[in-house]
């Protein structure tokens, strides 16, 4: 562990996947998480058991990777430690449906997200360890980190240890996933949701999304071809991010033109100002106040009507098609597969 920070931060040498020897970890839902989860335990040596319905399109994924599956319920039976890996909009109902009638003193529940937690929308029995272990990153990229012998970074909280080693079992975990590769900072339940929901609303995904697609349009709108608005605006964003992401911003500062690096240092704070700020600070205060959980579980007790036409929208944006094309051009583009994300985006939406 490293004291070097404000947090805590543990690694593979804090922690011993031998605690998880005696236990059965049902893995619920074979999505992004579920699916790296329940792969990087098993490849870990633990003992994995995926818990889907007996229609999930993921069944045959999960089976032909050499998993063990049965229902929800029957696998919480089965297990000592379990990972709630369903979407945030079912998991309260898989609570009431499968998991509490098959908890036992003793056992683990554990999450990825702490938002059914936070919010209230799942209250667990005393008796049992409540914890959560937190990729920050994208599912299918804690698989492939575990299997290019990287990891990614992970938060750990424990909201419940009632056996007194709810910690140790967690922070196995996080080893056999491949987080304390990386590193696993200490957090609480609140702290993760109110962090993650910010970061995928204002920077991650909302907020670098609706950057790339007005960069895109101004460049269009004022002439300039859609394929180089594409390659500028989107395409060469992850170029510019992986050195950000392998030596922070000044790594990129120092890979880029001067004029680049001037262009950017003064314009910057002007296309991203105060006003922006502003308006993170607005979205933050809805996430701690509930508003945004409280939203969108009503937009999924309605069916998801904004959901599916923003979704569509964003699916018929000019960006989206320009992109794909220019992307089957690609020298290499025969040799792709299905991706990962859309094989998990599939096992998602059964
Ligand atoms: N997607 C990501 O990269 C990240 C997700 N998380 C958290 O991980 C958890 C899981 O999210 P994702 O992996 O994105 O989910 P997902 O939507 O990718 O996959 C959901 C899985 O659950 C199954 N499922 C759906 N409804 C079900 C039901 N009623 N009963 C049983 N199985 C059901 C689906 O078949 C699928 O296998 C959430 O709490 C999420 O917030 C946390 C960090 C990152
Ligand atoms: C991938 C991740 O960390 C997110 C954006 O928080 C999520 O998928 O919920
Ligand atoms: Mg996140
Ligand atoms: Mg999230």
């Amino acid at each position: 562990m490293t004291d070097e920070f404000t947090t805590d931060i543990y690694y593979d040498d804090d922690a011993d996947v031998s605690t998880l020897d005696d236990e059965t970890v049902a893995v619920l839902g074979y999505g992004s998480q579920g699916h790296a989860h329940a792969l990087n335990l098993h490849d870990s040596g633990v003992d994995v058991v995926v818990g889907l319905r007996e229609d999930s399109a993921s069944r045959s994924a999960a089976e032909a990777d050499g998993l063990t599956v049965t229902t929800p319920a029957d696998a919480v039976s089965q297990a000592s430690y379990v990972s709630v890996l369903v979407p945030d909009t079912v998991q309260a109902d898989v609570y009431e449906n499968a998991i509490e009638p098959n908890l036992e003193a003793g056992d683990t529940l554990q999450f990825a997200h702490g938002l059914n937690i936070h919010y209230n929308q799942i209250q667990p029995p005393e008796g049992v360890d409540v914890t959560m272990v937190a990729p920050k990153s994208p599912g299918h990229l804690v698989r492939r980190n575990y299997e290019n012998d990287e990891g990614t970074p992970g938060l750990l909280a424990i909201y419940q240890d009632t056996t007194g080693d709810a910690q140790e079992r967690a922070l196995a975990y996080a080893k056999a996933i491949g987080c304390a590769r990386a590193g696993v900072i200490e957090t609480t339940f609140q702290e993760e949701v109110e962090s993650d929901l910010f970061g995928e609303q204002a920077v991650l995904c909302g907020g670098v999304t609706a950057l790339v697609k007005h960069g895109y349009e101004a460049l269009v709108d004022a002439g300039y071809s859609p394929e180089i608005a594409y390659f500028e605006c989107l395409n060469e964003l992850k170029l510019i991010v992986d050195l950000m992401y392998e030596g922070g911003n000044m790594e990129m500062w120092n890979s880029v033109s001067d004029t680049a690096e001037y262009g950017g240092l003064t314009r910057g704070d002007r296309i991203v100002d105060d006003h922006v700020r502003e308006n993170m600070d607005e979205v933050l205060e809805e996430i701690q106040n509930g508003e945004f959980t409280r939203e969108w579980i009503l937009e999924n007790q309605a069916g998801r009507p904004s959901y599916s036409q923003l979704r569509q929208a964003e699916q018929e944006h000019e960006i989206e098609d320009v992109g794909a094309r220019l992307r089957e051009l690609f020298a290499w583009a025969d040799d792709e597969t299905e991706t990962e994300a859309e094989s998990a985006e599939v096992a998602a939406d059964d």
